[in-house]
């Protein structure tokens, strides 16, 4: 982002920027257990996330004004405005302090919206953990989940960025520990076409299909299931094409669907085996957006 000092007038306080990393959230196993009187679904998650996400910079102001910029490979046509979820989750936190500074904040958007990889939730919550170290704000955790639960049903993981199991709508938060995942090289492929959450959720059969069962990794290959994988699969079929490329790779342990898709992930032993998967699919598809990562340990 530019500094500070060559910006504009308005800006009192000048820093260099400090920044978060909003890591990409992949769901490992995703089992819809019910649908709530509410609309939301009951459910049982494991989430790990990525070493890699979209870049939030920012730094304080004593305008009390909430600036945004995007830009970034997935910058384009996501607005800096009152919809962003930086905004939103900027102006929430500054509401609940009571907070008079503003923020002058820049996102760079690496991750490719309405997912499955939650970059909007990661992004919110980035925001949160920034503006807290900008603003130099005690906050309580249970008090930044709960704000961060309004903002979204991923956003109170999100805060965290660690492995964890996840119930309820989202804010069953429990970090737990499976021997293999930490630093396991990582593919996520998205065929480009964009699948927001909720419709995806409509076209869930209503069958709960069992508990979550993945205290070991080979639980997690064998048992564990995406439940939104066949709505979310009749909604954009290219998904069943994505899972089957990334299937047929040498080395896969598991390929799965993320969230309500269309992100799609393979784990790997190896990470050379990995990078050889992920120069076929950029061969084979060159329009697919791909990121060769590790889960974050
Ligand atoms: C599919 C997941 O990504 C799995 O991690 C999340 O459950 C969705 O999290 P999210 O994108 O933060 O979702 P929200 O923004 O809270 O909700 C978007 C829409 O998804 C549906 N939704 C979401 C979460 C949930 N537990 N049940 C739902 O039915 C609702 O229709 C809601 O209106
Ligand atoms: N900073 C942001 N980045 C991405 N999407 C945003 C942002 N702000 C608002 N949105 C909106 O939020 C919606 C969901 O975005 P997101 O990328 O988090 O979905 P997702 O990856 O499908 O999440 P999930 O894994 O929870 O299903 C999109 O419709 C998008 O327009």
């Amino acid at each position: 982002m530019p500094h500070p000092e060559a910006d504009s007038a308005s800006v009192v306080t000048v820093a260099d920027p400090i920044t978060e990393i909003a890591y990409a959230k992949v769901n490992l196993a995703l089992h819809v257990r019910r649908r709530r009187d509410d609309g939301f679904h009951e459910l049982e998650s494991l989430f790990v996330f990525a070493e890699d996400g979209d870049r939030l910079s920012g730094f304080a102001t004593d305008d009390g004004m909430i600036a945004l910029s995007v830009d970034g490979p997935f910058g384009a046509g996501l607005g800096n405005g009152a919809g962003n979820l930086v905004s939103e989750a900027a102006i929430k936190l500054q509401a609940f302090l009571g907070e008079r500074r503003g923020a002058k904040l820049h996102l760079f958007k690496s991750l490719p919206v309405a997912s499955g990889i939650g970059g909007g939730s990661a992004d919110a919550a980035a925001a949160l953990r920034l503006l807290v170290r900008l603003w130099d704000a005690s906050v309580d955790q249970i008090v930044l989940e709960r704000l961060a639960l309004e903002l979204g049903s991923d956003v109170p993981a999100c805060l965290r960025s660690v492995t964890q199991r996840v119930t309820g709508r989202g804010e069953g938060l429990e970090a737990c520990a499976i021997e293999g995942l930490s630093e396991r090289p990582m593919l996520l492929v998205n065929p480009g076409v964009a699948v927001p959450t909720g419709p995806v959720f409509a076209v869930w059969d209503r069958k709960d299909r069992g508990a979550l069962v993945a205290e070991r990794f080979d639980e997690l290959v064998e048992m564990g299931r995406n439940d939104l994988e066949n709505p979310a699969i009749a909604l954009a079929p290219v998904i069943s094409d994505v899972l089957a490329r990334l299937r047929s790779q040498a080395g896969v342990r598991l390929a799965r669907m993320s969230g309500s898709g269309a992100t799609c992930f393979a784990l790997f032993d190896d990470a050379a085996q990995r990078d050889a998967a992920t120069t076929n699919i950029r061969a084979a598809h060159p329009d697919w957006w791909t990121m060769a990562t590790r889960i974050k340990g």
